[in-house]
């Protein structure tokens, strides 16, 4: 996985097993305008929904919360407008976080047809398999106006392999936090799936010195 200096991996005591834990992530909401990656934020943070935002406006938000009975520290990143067509700054935030939400609303079409580019978008600047991504599908509640169904918005998650979640953030505060939590679950995972991978090359190098240093010894 990219870059993973900020996490901090907690070890307990001595000759009991190590116990590696996330306790950091960083969490970046994507998605066309207007379709509520504000409001996203928002609801999880405070419970609330506010129904207008200031639009253009890219925030990052901390926030403890407690997953399989873990606390984890989150920063999300709320991305702008402006970001969507500014290929630099946004592969700046992209290389900037550990799982991603690309958002789409089913009122608007436009939206739901830029979630395939945004996850082309992660995986070149990630230039690895496995970052976590969820896709949401949000405004369910607005389905007089609905133009994607949900079964596309399945299949087009079951494409690029990510979970998928169809909410309405005006609804309520559950759905929401099942998204991030889905999130967190999906980044523990790749974490681990990485130390397991640097610890197996580590071993590896060791046993190569062992051998290097088992053999020198024998010429000489
Ligand atoms: N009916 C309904 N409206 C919603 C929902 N979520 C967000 N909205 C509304 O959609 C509009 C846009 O929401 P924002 O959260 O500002 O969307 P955004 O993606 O952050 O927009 P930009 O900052 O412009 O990219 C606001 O008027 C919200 O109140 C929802 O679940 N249902």
């Amino acid at each position: 996985m990219g870059e993973r200096s900020h996490h901090m991996i907690k070890r307990s005591g001595s000759g009991a097993k190590d116990v590696r834990k996330l306790n950091r992530a960083r969490v970046v909401v994507l998605g066309h305008p207007g379709c509520g990656k504000t409001a996203l934020c928002v609801r999880f943070l405070t419970r609330r929904y506010i129904g207008e935002y200031e639009p253009n406006k890219e925030s990052t938000y901390t926030t403890d919360t407690v997953v399989d009975g873990e606390t984890i520290h989150l920063e999300i990143l709320d991305t702008a407008r402006k970001h969507q067509n500014e290929k630099v700054s946004l592969d700046a935030s992209i290389k900037w976080g550990d799982g991603f939400i690309i958002m789409y609303s089913v009122t608007d079409r436009e939206s739901f047809s830029a979630v395939k580019r945004i996850k082309r978008l992660i995986d070149a600047a990630k230039e690895t398999l496995g970052i976590p991504v969820i896709i949401v599908a949000n405004k369910r509640d607005l389905d007089r106006s609905r133009t994607v169904r949900c079964a596309e918005g399945q299949e087009l998650a079951g494409e690029l392999s990510c979970p998928f979640f169809e909410i309405s953030v005006a609804d309520g505060y559950d759905s929401v936090a099942s998204v991030f939590h889905r999130l967190i679950r999906e980044v523990k995972c790749e974490f681990l799936k990485h130390l397991e991978a640097m610890e197996k090359r580590s071993k590896i190098l060791n046993m190569r010195n062992v051998l290097f240093r088992r053999r020198r010894s024998k010429t000489q």
